[in-house]
C-alpha cells in the first residue's frame, strides 16, 4: 500500500528526525538519494540544468549538483533569486564547478528544485516562465520532492506548475502526487527513505495488487461456505432505454466474490437478464447488499425499496438524484465528477479542480462513503479516510464501465467488506482488469477479466509468478 502524508505531518516527522540526524544530515541524505536516481536517469553525456529556488528544496538539489559534478557529470544552475539560494549548497555546487546560467533554454534535462513542500500552489514571474519553457520544449524533467507549483496537500492547480517526467520524493508520498489535476504532473514517482517515521500517522492510501493478503480471508470462500453464506447481491438497474446497463451491472456483480446475484426489474428486462445470465435469480428476496441506479429510471422508488431492507447499498447514476437526507446503512455512492457536481449544486469543473474537497463534502453531507470516479478514482469514508486508485488505463472511458464497477463493488459489499474497502478494492481491481485486457475494449471485457484479477489479488499468484520470472532471469544473467 502506498501512503501519502500532508505537509504538516512531514514537517513534524522532520523535526523528530532532525534531532538524530541534524538538519544538515537530513538534507545530505535527501541529496544523496537524489544523486543516486539522477545518475541512473540522466545520460552521462547530457548537461543538466538545475532550476534552483529560494528554500531547502533548492538546497537539496545544489548539494546533489555538487556530487554529480564530482562524479564527472556536467551541471548548470539557473537561480531564481541568487541572493536567496541555499548558501552552503550554492557554495558546494559552484565549488565543484557548476556554472550559473541565466536561462534554461538549450538544455534537454532539467532538475526542478524551485519549490518543495513549502510551496503555495501556482508559479509566478520567472518560475512561471521556466515552467512554460518546460511545456514548450519538453526537456526531461526530474522534480525534487514535488513538481514545483502543485497543491501538495490536495492536488489542486492554481496557476502554472512544472510538468515532470520523474519525481523523487522524500520520506513519503504527498497527496498532490496521487490525486487531483496535479497528479499527472509528477510523472513516475519514486519515494526515497530519509529516516522519517510516519507509521502512526493517518495517511492518504493507495491500494496495490500486493495488498490482496489484507482482504483474502474476507473474500475467498472456506470449505464450510455456501452460496448464501458468501452473500447475495441484489441489483436494481436498467430500464427500457438502458437495458444494457442491467446486463453490465449484473456481469460486474457476478464477477465478484458473493455467492449469488438477484435482479429486480420490469418483467421483460428480468427475462432478458436471466436469458443472458442463467445463474441470476429474478425477483425480490433477501440480499446482503443492493446495487441501485445504473441505467435506471429517474425515480426514487428503486433506492427507497432497497433502503427498506436495511442492508448496505451501492448508489450509482440515476439513484444519485434521489438520495435520502442521510444514510442509516453503510452506503457507497459512486458518482463521476458531473454527478457529484449535481449532487452538491456546483459545476463539474469545480469538482475536477478539487476532487478531494468535494468528495469529502459529500461524504459528510450524506453520511456515506463516496467513490468519485475519474482518472484517479477517490474513495472517501465518513470518518475522513481517503484512498486513491492508481490502476487503470484511459481506455476505461468507455460506455458501461461504471455499471460493471457498481455491480462488482456491490458483490464485495454483499460479501461483507465495508463500503470503504469495497469501493477501494473494486476501483483497484477494475483498473487492474482493464490493464490486463489492454484496450481498446468494451465494458463486458472488463467484467470477464475481473474474476481472474480478483483471484490473483487474493492468492498473489501473479506476483509470485512475477517474482519467479525475475529470479529465473537473474540466474540466467548470473546476477544474485
Ligand atoms: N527541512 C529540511 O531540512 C529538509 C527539507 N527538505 C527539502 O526542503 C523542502 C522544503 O523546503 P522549504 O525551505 O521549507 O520550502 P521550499 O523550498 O518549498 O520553498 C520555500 C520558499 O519559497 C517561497 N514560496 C513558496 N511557494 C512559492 C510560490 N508559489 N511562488 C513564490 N515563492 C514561493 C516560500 O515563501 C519560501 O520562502 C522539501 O520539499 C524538501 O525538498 C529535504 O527533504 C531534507 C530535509
Ligand atoms: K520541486
Amino acid at each position: 500500500m502506498l501512503t501519502a502524508h500532508t505537509v504538516a505531518q512531514v514537517r513534524a516527522a522532520e523535526e523528530v528526525a532532525a534531532v538524530e540526524q541534524g538538519w544538515d544530515g537530513l538534507m545530505q541524505r535527501a541529496a544523496g538519494a537524489l544523486v543516486g536516481h539522477l545518475l541512473e536517469l540522466v545520460p552521462a553525456d547530457e548537461t543538466v540544468v538545475v532550476l534552483v529556488g529560494p528554500g531547502n528544496n533548492g538546497g537539496d538539489a545544489l548539494f546533489a549538483a555538487a556530487r554529480l559534478l564530482e562524479r564527472g557529470r556536467r551541471v548548470n544552475l539557473c537561480l531564481l533569486d541568487a541572493s536567496k539560494a541555499h548558501p552552503a549548497g550554492l557554495a558546494a555546487a559552484t565549488g565543484a564547478g557548476a556554472q550559473v546560467v541565466d536561462r534554461p533554454e538549450g538544455h534537454r534535462v532539467a532538475v526542478d528544485a524551485l519549490f518543495g513542500i513549502g510551496a503555495r500552489p501556482g508559479l509566478t514571474g520567472v518560475a512561471a516562465e521556466w515552467a512554460a519553457w518546460i511545456e514548450r520544449e519538453r526537456p526531461c524533467v526530474v522534480a525534487v520532492d514535488v513538481p514545483s507549483g502543485i497543491g501538495v496537500d490536495d492536488g489542486r492547480l492554481d496557476g502554472p506548475a512544472v510538468r515532470a517526467d520523474h519525481t523523487i520524493t522524500f520520506g513519503t508520498m504527498k497527496p498532490g502526487l496521487l490525486l487531483g489535476p496535479a497528479a499527472p504532473l509528477a510523472g513516475r514517482v519514486t519515494v526515497v527513505d530519509i529516516g522519517l517515521d510516519l507509521a502512526e500517522q493517518r495517511a492518504v492510501e493507495s491500494l496495490e495488487l500486493a495488498d490482496g493478503h489484507r482482504f483474502r480471508d474476507r473474500m475467498v470462500p472456506s470449505a464450510a461456505d455456501h452460496k448464501y453464506s458468501r452473500g447475495v447481491v441484489g441489483v436494481r438497474a436498467g430500464s427500457p432505454e438502458y437495458a444494457g446497463a442491467a446486463h453490465l451491472c449484473v456481469a460486474g456483480a457476478q464477477a465478484g466474490p458473493a455467492g449469488m446475484v438477484r435482479f429486480v426489474g420490469a418483467p421483460d428486462l428480468s427475462h432478458r437478464v436471466v436469458d443472458r445470465a442463467p445463474e441470476v435469480v429474478a425477483g425480490a428476496g433477501r440480499v446482503q447488499a443492493w446495487v441501485v441506479g445504473p441505467g435506471g429510471e429517474d425515480s426514487a422508488e428503486p433506492l427507497d425499496a432497497a433502503l427498506a431492507d436495511g442492508v448496505p447499498v451501492v448508489v450509482d447514476a440515476t439513484a444519485l438524484g434521489h438520495l435520502p437526507d442521510r444514510f442509516e446503512v453503510d452506503a457507497l455512492l459512486t458518482p463521476h465528477a458531473g454527478e457529484l457536481a449535481a449532487m452538491l449544486g456546483t459545476e463539474r469543473a469545480e469538482v475536477e479542480a478539487d476532487p478531494l474537497a468535494h468528495a469529502r463534502r459529500a461524504a459528510e453531507r450524506w453520511s456515506a462513503t463516496v467513490l468519485l470516479k475519474g482518472p484517479r478514482t477517490l474513495v472517501v469514508s465518513t470518518d475522513g479516510r481517503v484512498r486513491v486508485n492508481t490502476s487503470g488505463t484511459p481506455w476505461l472511458g468507455t460506455a458501461g464501465a461504471g455499471d460493471v464497477l457498481a455491480g462488482f463493488a456491490g458483490s464485495l459489499l454483499a460479501r461483507g467488506l465495508d463500503a470503504f474497502d469495497a469501493g477501494s478494492v473494486a476501483a483497484l481491481l477494475h483498473g487492474l482488469a482493464a490493464e490486463r485486457v489492454g484496450g481498446p475494449f468494451v465494458a463486458s471485457d472488463i467484467a470477464r477479466a475481473l474474476p481472474g484479477t480478483l483471484r490473483d489479488f487474493c492468492d498473489g499468484s501473479r506476483l509470485m509468478r512475477g517474482a519467479e520470472d525475475e529470479i529465473h532471469r537473474r540466474r540466467e544473467e548470473g546476477r544474485p
